[in-house]
């Protein structure tokens, strides 16, 4: 444990979160709390707020009420040199990989080391490709555009991006979306092997129960605007909450949960 990391029991804690868009009310009184160095699974039905969740907490949806609390720090209360101090300290990879067009993987994963970190052009160079080889991606990956890229191999070149900093937290929205079952796999334990490695804490948004049985330490289930259940899988997947028993209890979560066994 760092010294960074004795201030604070929870690298994410959200208290009593309020969110919502005019009058239409995302979430109210949710709490949760991540814990450094696990894969926390959100899930929850189309709607029910797991993205506006993660854009509270990276800074992107002022919520009208709660607390957001990132390594200790009061995020909305935090100053600007504060908010970017915390914001250095975390990776994102949205759904679609979210690359700028115009620009080669190796130039997109350079560019927040660009923005944050006075480098010589030749070590953000070197720091690009060991991030793009970390991700699994090919060498010569990274002097391509987003449009010569397959599906999988976009999210890897968002996920190289997320590591540019050498984050403690990484944002996955929805990251196999899209993807092939074998593809989808292969990126779970790519995720797996990144948090095991580098000590990373993963906070993701999916829909993919597959996912959640291979890499999560626990899941937080969103259902009536706020946290219903947290907790390991096989402990949620007990829930007595109609949702719940549908998803995990249904053909596909005992599709996967009969993956896992076996
Ligand atoms: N910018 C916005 N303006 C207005 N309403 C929004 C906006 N973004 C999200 N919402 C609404 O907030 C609610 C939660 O959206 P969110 O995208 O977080 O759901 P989700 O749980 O991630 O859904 P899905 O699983 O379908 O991706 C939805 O009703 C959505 O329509």
């Amino acid at each position: 444990m760092t010294d960074q990391t004795k201030a604070y029991d929870h690298v994410i804690e959200v208290k009593g979160l309020k969110t919502q868009f005019g009058d239409f009310v995302v979430h109210e009184n949710l709490d949760i709390n991540v814990r450094s160095g696990e894969i926390i699974g959100v899930v929850g039905g189309s709607g029910t707020g797991k993205s506006v969740l993660m854009r509270a907490i990276i800074g992107l949806k002022r919520p009208s009420a709660g607390t957001v609390r990132v390594f200790g720090e009061d995020y909305y209360k935090a100053d600007d040199k504060a908010r970017e101090a915390i914001e250095q300290r975390w990776g994102v990879l949205f759904q679609g990989g979210a690359l700028f067009s115009s620009l080669t993987v190796a130039q997109n994963v350079m560019a927040p080391i660009r923005e944050h970190l006075n480098l010589s052009d030749e070590l953000a160079k070197d720091i690009a490709a060991l991030k793009i080889s970390m991700s699994g991606l090919p060498e010569d990956a990274g002097a391509k555009y987003p449009s010569e890229l397959s599906g999988g191999m976009k999210k890897r070149a968002g996920l190289a991006r997320s590591l540019a900093l050498d984050p403690e937290i990484v944002f996955l929205d929805e990251p196999t979306a899209g993807l092939d079952p074998i593809g989808a796999a292969k990126f779970d334990e790519l995720i797996v092997n990144l948090k095991e490695s580098l000590g990373l804490t993963v906070f993701m948004v999916t829909h993919d129960l597959d996912t959640l049985h291979a890499t999560c330490d626990r899941v937080a289930v969103l259902a009536e605007k706020r946290v219903i259940a947290c907790g390991p899988l096989d402990e949620v997947r007990k829930t007595d909450h109609a949702w719940i028993q549908e998803y995990f209890s249904g053909p596909r979560g005992r599709a996967a949960l009969a993956v896992k066994a076996s």
